[in-house]
C-alpha cells in the first residue's frame, strides 16, 4: 500500500505556478500498477483516490500510517468501480461482489476487511477508489452500470455528446458525501463539461480512461478567468479544486469517472460559466 499526501493550494498562489508544479499538486500520473495499492490523500475535502490492481493474490485496503485509524474505513467510506475488461470481486467481512468493467460498489463506514482481488490473475481487474470521511454507515451496495440511470448531455454539434452514468448521488447508492459516476462521450465526441462549471462547495476529481496508448486529454482547470491546462494520459487523474473548471476535450474517444465530496449532496448544484467569462 502506498499513500500519498497532497496540501491544498488556494487560487492566487495557484496563478503563480508553471507546468511542472501545476501538474504535481493536481495531476496523479501513475495509480494502477500489477499487485499494487497506490492512494493520493488530498486535502480537499479529505478525498482518496486510488488504484488497485489485484493479480495473483487479493489486496487489503488498509493505511493505518495515514489514517491513525484500527482499520481504512472506520471513519470513511468508499466507492470502487472496475474498468478493466477482467472480472474483479471485492470482499467486504467475507462477502463477495463481483465487479464487471463499470460496476461499481459502495461500501459504507465500518466495515473492517476489505478485500480486492481479480477473478483471473492473467487478466486482472482494475480497480478505482474514490473514499471520503462518513459520519455513518450506509448499506454496502453493488450498482452494475446496466442499473444505473443514464443521463444524455451535449451534442454532436458541440463535439460533446455524451451520457452520464450516475452510481453514487442521492437517487442513487446511498452515501454521506460521497458522489460518483461515469461519463461515456459519444463516438466522434471529444469535449467534456464544456461549458464548465465550478462547484465552491465540492471538490472533484477526474480519472480519464479507456485511452490508447497515443491519445491525449487536455483538461482545462483554474478559475474561470484564469485557466489552465495539463495534458494527461490513459488512468490518469486531476485533481479539480472547489475554485476550479473541470473540462477537457480528448484527441481520441476517452470514458472519465467523476468523483466529489463536500459541502452538499445534490449533483445539479453547479455554478455554470458563462463562455464570456473564460480567460
Ligand atoms: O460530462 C460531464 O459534464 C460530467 O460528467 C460532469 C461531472 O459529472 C461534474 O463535473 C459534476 O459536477
Ligand atoms: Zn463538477
Amino acid at each position: 500500500m502506498n499513500m500519498e499526501v497532497r496540501y491544498a493550494t488556494n487560487p492566487t498562489d495557484a496563478k503563480q505556478y508553471d507546468g511542472e508544479r501545476l501538474r504535481s499538486e493536481f495531476l496523479i500520473e501513475s495509480l494502477f500498477v500489477e499487485g499494487e495499492v497506490n492512494m493520493v490523500y488530498s486535502h480537499y475535502d479529505r478525498v482518496i483516490t486510488g488504484g488497485a490492481v489485484p493479480t495473483v493474490k487479493p489486496l487489503k485496503l488498509e493505511d493505518s500510517e495515514t489514517l491513525k485509524t484500527e482499520f481504512f474505513l472506520e471513519r470513511r467510506e468508499i466507492g470502487i468501480i472496475n474498468i478493466s475488461d477482467g472480472k474483479g470481486k471485492v470482499i467486504v467481512n467475507g462477502e463477495t461482489f463481483e465487479l464487471n468493467k463499470r460496476d461499481c460498489l459502495y461500501v459504507g463506514r465500518g466495515n473492517e476487511d476489505v478485500q480486492l482481488d481479480s477473478v483471473d490473475a492473467s487478466q486482472p481487474a482494475r480497480f478505482y477508489l474514490a473514499s471520503a470521511t462518513a459520519h455513518k454507515e450506509y448499506p454496502t451496495k453493488k450498482l452494475p452500470i446496466e442499473e444505473a440511470t443514464p443521463a444524455k448531455l451535449g451534442s454532436d454539434a458541440e463535439s460533446n455528446n455524451r451520457t452520464i452514468y450516475k452510481y453514487i448521488h442521492e437517487d442513487g447508492l446511498q452515501s454521506c458525501q460521497l458522489m460518483m459516476g461515469m461519463t461515456l462521450l459519444a463516438p466522434n465526441n471529444m469535449w467534456n463539461t464544456m461549458p464548465p462549471h465550478v462547484h465552491d462547495r465540492r471538490m472533484e476529481a477526474y480519472l480519464y480512461f479507456d485511452m490508447d496508448e497515443d491519445s491525449r486529454v487536455f483538461h482545462f482547470m483554474g478559475k474561470p478567468d484564469e485557466t489552465r491546462h495539463m495534458v494527461v494520459k490513459n488512468e490518469q487523474v486531476v485533481l479539480s479544486p472547489p475554485w476550479s473548471i473541470h473540462s477537457g476535450v480528448g484527441t481520441n474517444n476517452y470514458t472519465f469517472i467523476w468523483a466529489m465530496a463536500g459541502e452538499n449532496y445534490t449533483f445539479t448544484d453547479m455554478d455554470h460559466v458563462k463562455m464570456d467569462e473564460l480567460k
